[in-house]
């Protein structure tokens, strides 16, 4: 029984947008630090307090105050609490980051410091011990090598917007702002399904033996795409194996590879409709990645169809999977860069072509071995060009990332 092409293949920039339109935003909920990395933040960053909180060195050296030369009368290590006031004359050896005593009016390096008394000679003279009493001059120009409290923000200022994903520098941000908790879309749950009865995972290819290239892809996109990847599953060629797998997948997003076109063993459309699933997609006006397919069941969870051509199967995901994702995490779709290709890609006259490039400063060059079965050529390349359909060669092309994760860039 055969349920292929029920809808006609979508343009792919359609199927992009019907794929974002057909997730739904996870809800958000507060989260320790330590488990918002890759999620999206669902209200503005607001800084709780001003940062720094107080005036800190920026150098070590001395805390001086007024004009030299100045008279040693402490120190402050980083892990100081606020030192005394100082007086015109004074100083304090100071560490880096340290708060600097109140009444500062600049800091002295250690390499622009000389120093006489106790502990005079080294031209280095902070560090432990005070050397109470010596004698310490050099320029230092009024403010100079202050950190000054709330240069970097004032307290209640918004640093960042909602819908910011939460890489390691807004993470290393949050915790400089003394935040414990952010309030986030979290990571969706992704569950991959790799079909096939001819897949090996161990040793070569050979005849009725293929070894497994999308198993070991998914983990990583996912995981860059901002999902939580569940272990790849392995399935026979089973309508009722798919079945009960897609029944039983406790994720936002099932991703089903290797059974996505019309053969004897191609059960994905079968099972779906015998689970009544909607059938979103039909197939993508694109190649490689033609017989993609997107289904949604009653409870929301998604159903992505990947083509067994390894090719394909990325391009499927970054296609329809990344613009799934980012809806889930409450993201936009994003929006692709656009690269001029000096030598021209030659377009197709009815279908987007997605063509493996490397990006150089004057544009993107296709790399080649861009077929639907072969991995060779975006290995090493940097994206995939986007070539939309047309009579002849395209001489600027959209570029779609292989690293989901990336942050935006232009070119
Ligand atoms: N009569 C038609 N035949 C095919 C069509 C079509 O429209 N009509 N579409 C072709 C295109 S385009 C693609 S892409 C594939 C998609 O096939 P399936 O998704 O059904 O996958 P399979 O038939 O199982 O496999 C195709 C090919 O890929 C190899 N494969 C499968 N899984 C893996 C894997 N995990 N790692 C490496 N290689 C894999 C499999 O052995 C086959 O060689 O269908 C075309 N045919
Ligand atoms: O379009 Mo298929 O998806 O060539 O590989």
């Amino acid at each position: 029984m055969r349920h292929r092409h029920a809808l006609a293949a979508m343009s792919w920039d359609d199927a992009r947008l019907t794929a974002h339109a057909s997730a739904t935003p996870l809800k958000p909920s507060s989260v320790p630090l330590a488990e918002a990395g890759g999620s999206v933040l669902a209200t503005p960053l607001v800084a709780p307090a001003a940062v720094p909180p107080v005036d800190r060195a920026a150098m070590d050296g001395y805390a001086v105050r007024g004009p030299g030369p100045w008279r040693v009368v402490g120190a402050v290590m980083a892990a100081s609490g606020l030192a005394d006031h100082l007086e015109d004359g004074q100083a304090c050896s100071i560490v880096t980051g340290a708060a600097v005593p109140p009444g500062t009016t600049s800091v002295l390096r250690d390499e622009d410091a000389s120093r006489s008394g106790s502990r005079s000679g080294s031209g280095s003279g902070s560090g432990s011990g005070s050397g109470s009493g010596d004698l310490v001059a050099g320029p230092a120009g009024t403010g100079r090598h202050i950190r000054r409290a709330g240069e970097e923000c004032a307290a209640g200022e918004v640093l960042l917007r909602a819908g910011v994903v939460v890489d390691p520098p807004v993470l290393g941000l949050a915790a400089s702002l003394g935040l414990d908790r952010l309030t986030v879309i979290s990571q969706p749950r992704v569950t991959a399904l790799v079909t096939g009865d001819e897949l090996v995972h161990r040793g070569p290819s050979g005849p009725g033996r293929v070894r497994d290239a999308i198993g070991p892809m998914l983990p990583g996109l996912i995981a860059r795409a901002g999902g939580i990847a569940s272990p790849v599953a392995h399935l026979p060629d089973s309508r009722d194996a798919l079945i009960e797998a897609l029944a039983s997948a406790d994720a936002e997003l099932v991703l089903v590879s290797g059974s996505s076109a019309s053969g004897p063993a191609d059960h994905l459309r079968g099972a779906l409709a015998a689970l009544g699933a909607e059938l979103i997609i039909d197939g993508v006006a694109c190649r490689p990645g033609h017989p993609q397919a997107l289904a949604r069941f009653n409870d929301g969870r998604l159903v992505l169809g990947l083509p067994g051509n390894p090719l394909a199967a990325l391009t499927a995901f970054l296609t329809l999977g990344v613009a799934a994702l980012h809806r889930l995490r409450g993201l936009g779709l994003p929006v692709l860069p656009v690269a001029p290709v000096p030598g021209g890609i030659a377009c197709h006259p009815h279908t987007t072509r997605l063509v493996p490039v490397r990006v150089g400063p004057q544009g993107v060059v296709p790399v080649g071995h861009g077929g639907s079965a072969m991995l060779r050529g975006v290995a090493g390349a940097d994206a995939l060009a986007v070539v939309d359909p047309g009579p002849a060669e395209a001489i600027a092309a959209r570029l779609l990332s292989l690293d989901p994760g990336a942050r935006p860039w232009g070119v």
